[in-house]
């Protein structure tokens, strides 16, 4: 069943110099249970998309397609509409867990104020109830609901941000680099909590990051996306052994690995379009080692290659 769509969606951020097209013309779409990566490299609009679905973009951004949260469409809602999704429908973790843990509240008063915007029924006892049976799933003890989040370590910190995400229950939880800050053991395992939760909630998450390696065990299927496009979406496991889109290959190249005898390239050279006026044909094209000359002249549309889908000249039927 599929719990979010976006179609054809676009969401621009409105600036002096005319529209940045961080979002442009991307399907997607996420299944009941599915973890999905979102991947790329920094600039290329994950955070945007993954803000732009829970609306929490400047009041000035522009939203055009399509999208929806079981066949609710989100473009169409009014502000007052989107709030009752917010954190009932659609979690948010962020990569600071501060965004969501104002540390001037204890612990239990995030969470019952959380809990009381979609339940305003709700009694102090039955939110330290519920955040109770939370924050013992993230592996938190429920009596330091009594504490302020700044007296939690980083990993602590961001477990709690995770129970916050849950605590509404949520259909689906959109995961912005929830390990960027955090050391390697513990980025581990809150990767690991992230895939027992979604096991235990039958939850389906986006997870934002700009690290392939990050994903590589938790995600069913995986986006990778630059600038503003999706351009190649396939099975985590097509995606690593057998990556179509000449961008992944690059991007897998550029893992850092533990082979100090392994000095090839770690980066891919050039950068990024700017979003602000972006080449008409491949966005990619500039730094493309395969590129023909079709690929400036005009955009490649999505085709399919053994299940993977892809936007790239290199596999149209089309001969150039
Ligand atoms: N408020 C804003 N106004 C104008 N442009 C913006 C704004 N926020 C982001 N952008 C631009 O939108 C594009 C996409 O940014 P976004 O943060 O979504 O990328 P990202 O892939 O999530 O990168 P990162 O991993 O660095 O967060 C970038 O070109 C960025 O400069």
């Amino acid at each position: 069943m599929t719990i979010f769509e976006a179609k054809n969606l676009k969401v621009y951020y409105k600036t002096k110099r005319g529209y940045v097209k961080a979002v442009d013309n991307i399907n997607f779409s996420i299944e009941k249970g599915q973890v999905v990566g979102l991947v790329g490299e920094s600039g290329c609009g994950k955070s945007t998309f993954g803000q732009g679905i829970l609306k929490i973009l400047p009041p000035s951004t522009f939203y055009d397609g399509y999208m929806s949260i079981e066949g609710k469409n989100l473009v169409k809602m009014s502000e007052k509409e989107i709030r009752v999704i917010r954190g009932k429908k659609i979690g948010m973790i962020f990569q600071d867990p501060m965004t969501s843990l104002n540390p001037i509240m204890k612990i239990e008063k995030i969470f019952y104020e959380a809990l009381k915007t979609h339940e305003p029924e709700i009694t102090l006892d039955e939110a330290r109830e519920r955040t109770a049976k939370v924050l013992e799933k993230v592996g938190i003890e429920p009596e330091r609901m009594k504490e302020y989040s700044f007296q939690f370590s980083g990993g602590m910190r961001q477990r709690a941000m995770i129970a916050l995400s849950l605590v509404l229950n949520p259909t689906l939880v959109i995961a912005d680099e929830p390990t960027t800050s955090l050391d390697v053991i513990v980025q581990a395992q809150i990767m690991e909590l992230l895939g027992e939760l979604r096991k235990e909630y039958d939850m389906s998450m986006i997870l934002i990051t700009h690290d392939l390696g990050v994903v590589a065990e938790t995600a069913d299927k995986i986006c990778v996306m630059y600038a503003g496009h999706i351009v190649e979406e396939a099975k985590s496991e097509d995606l690593y052994y057998s990556p179509k889109h000449p961008y992944t290959k690059l991007l897998l190249k550029s893992i850092p690995n533990t082979n100090i005898d392994d000095l090839s390239l770690k980066y891919i050279p050039g950068s990024p379009p700017d979003l602000l006026n972006p080449p008409k044909g491949c966005r990619f094209a500039e730094r493309c080692p395969f590129k023909k000359r079709i690929c400036e002249l005009k955009e490649p549309e999505v085709v399919e290659v053994n299940e993977t889908k892809v936007k790239c000249w290199l596999y149209s039927e089309v001969k150039v």
